[in-house]
C-alpha cells in the first residue's frame, strides 16, 4: 500500500522578473508502508527540493503530495501544522536539538506538544533510548554528548510519536565513519521494528546502502532506481555503479567505506 505519493510534482523557483529555475519536473513517486527510500543525485539535481515538497516544508508550483490518503498540498495552514506534528518526523544533518533542554527533553518534544501523559512519555523514552543505545545520556545537554549520540537522539525524537513517515536530510553529513555506521544501523533497525516509512536524502553511498530502494535524480527528473538485493555490501557497489553512470561532480560522491 502506498503511504506517500507524489503526482506530477513540479517546482519552479524564481519568477516575475528574476530568472526561472525548474528544479523538479513532473515528478512521480510512490513509497510503500515500511519502505526505507534513499534519494541520491549530483549537487543541484533537485534532491532537497523533492524532500522539501514531500515533507510540506515548501509548496510545489504544480502537482500533489498525498500522505496516508490525505492530499497534504491542499491542507490549510492550521491543518497542515497539526498533520505535520502528528504524522511526520524529521532528522537533519545538524541534529536541530535545543541546547536549553536535556537530551531526554529534546526526544520527548513531539509527545509534549501532543499533550501526552508524563507516565506514558517516560515509558516511551526508556524504550526508544534503550533501542538506540543512548539511555545513559538522557539527562545530559547537547554540548556534553558526541555528534553520533546527538544524531541518535534526533532519530529518537523523530520516531517517538510513531509518525507515518520520517524525512531525513543528510543524517550522516556531519559524522565520521564510526558514528555514521552506528547512526545508520540504529535508523534502519528502528524503522524496521516500528514499520515506519523513511525517506532520506544523502550524498553518502554508505548511508544509502542501508535503504531498501534508492532513486537517483538528475536535472529534476528520475534517472534510475535500484533495490537492495542480497546484502548491503553488494548494494553499496550497485549504488557506486549508478553514480558513475550518472556522472556529475565526483566531489559530491564519497566512494570509500563499505
Ligand atoms: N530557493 C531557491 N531559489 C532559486 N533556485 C533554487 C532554490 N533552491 C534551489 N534552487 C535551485 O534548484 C536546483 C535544485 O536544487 P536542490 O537544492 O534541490 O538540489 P540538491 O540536489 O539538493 O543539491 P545539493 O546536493 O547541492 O544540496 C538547483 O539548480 C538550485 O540552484
Amino acid at each position: 500500500m502506498s503511504v506517500l505519493a507524489a503526482e506530477n510534482l513540479t517546482k519552479i523557483y524564481g519568477g516575475k522578473r528574476g530568472i526561472q529555475q525548474e528544479a523538479l519536473h513532473q515528478f512521480q513517486l510512490d513509497v510503500e508502508k515500511g519502505e526505507f527510500l534513499g534519494i541520491m543525485g549530483p549537487s543541484g539535481s533537485g534532491k532537497t527540493t523533492l524532500l522539501n515538497l514531500l515533507s510540506t516544508i515548501d509548496n510545489p508550483t504544480s502537482g500533489k503530495v498525498i500522505i496516508n490518503g490525505e492530499v497534504v498540498t491542499s491542507l490549510s495552514k492550521n491543518k497542515l501544522a497539526k498533520f505535520r506534528r502528528r504524522e511526520m518526523g524529521f532528522i537533519f544533518q545538524d541534529y536541530n536539538l535545543l541546547d536549553t533542554l536535556t537530551i531526554g527533553e529534546n526526544i520527548l518534544l513531539p509527545l509534549t506538544l501532543q499533550g501526552e501523559k508524563v507516565k506514558e512519555m517516560e515509558k516511551k523514552l526508556v524504550i526508544v533510548t534503550k533501542q538506540l543505545g543512548i539511555d545513559m545520556i538522557i539527562n545530559k545537554r547537547t554540548y556534553e554528548v558526541s555528534g553520533g549520540q546527538m544524531q541518535r537522539a534526533a532519530i529518537a525524537r523523530a520516531i517517538i510519536h510513531d509518525p507515518t513517515v520520517i524525512f531525513a536530510d543528510e543524517p550522516t553529513g556531519n559524522l565520521d565513519s564510526k558514528a555514521s555506521l552506528q547512526v545508520m544501523e540504529s535508523l534502519s533497525a528502528l524503522q524496521q521494528t516500528h514499520r515506519t516509512t523513511t525517506v532520506m536524502v544523502t550524498h553518502d553511498p554508505f548511508a544509502a546502502s542501508f535503504c531498501g530502494r534508492v532513486i537517483f535524480i538528475k536535472d529534476g527528473k528520475l534517472f534510475n532506481e535500484i533495490h537492495q538485493g542480497e546484502n548491503r555490501q553488494s548494494f553499496f557497489q550497485d549504488i557506486l555503479n549508478v553514480q558513475s553512470l550518472l556522472g556529475g561532480n565526483m566531489d559530491d560522491f564519497q566512494t570509500i567505506r563499505i
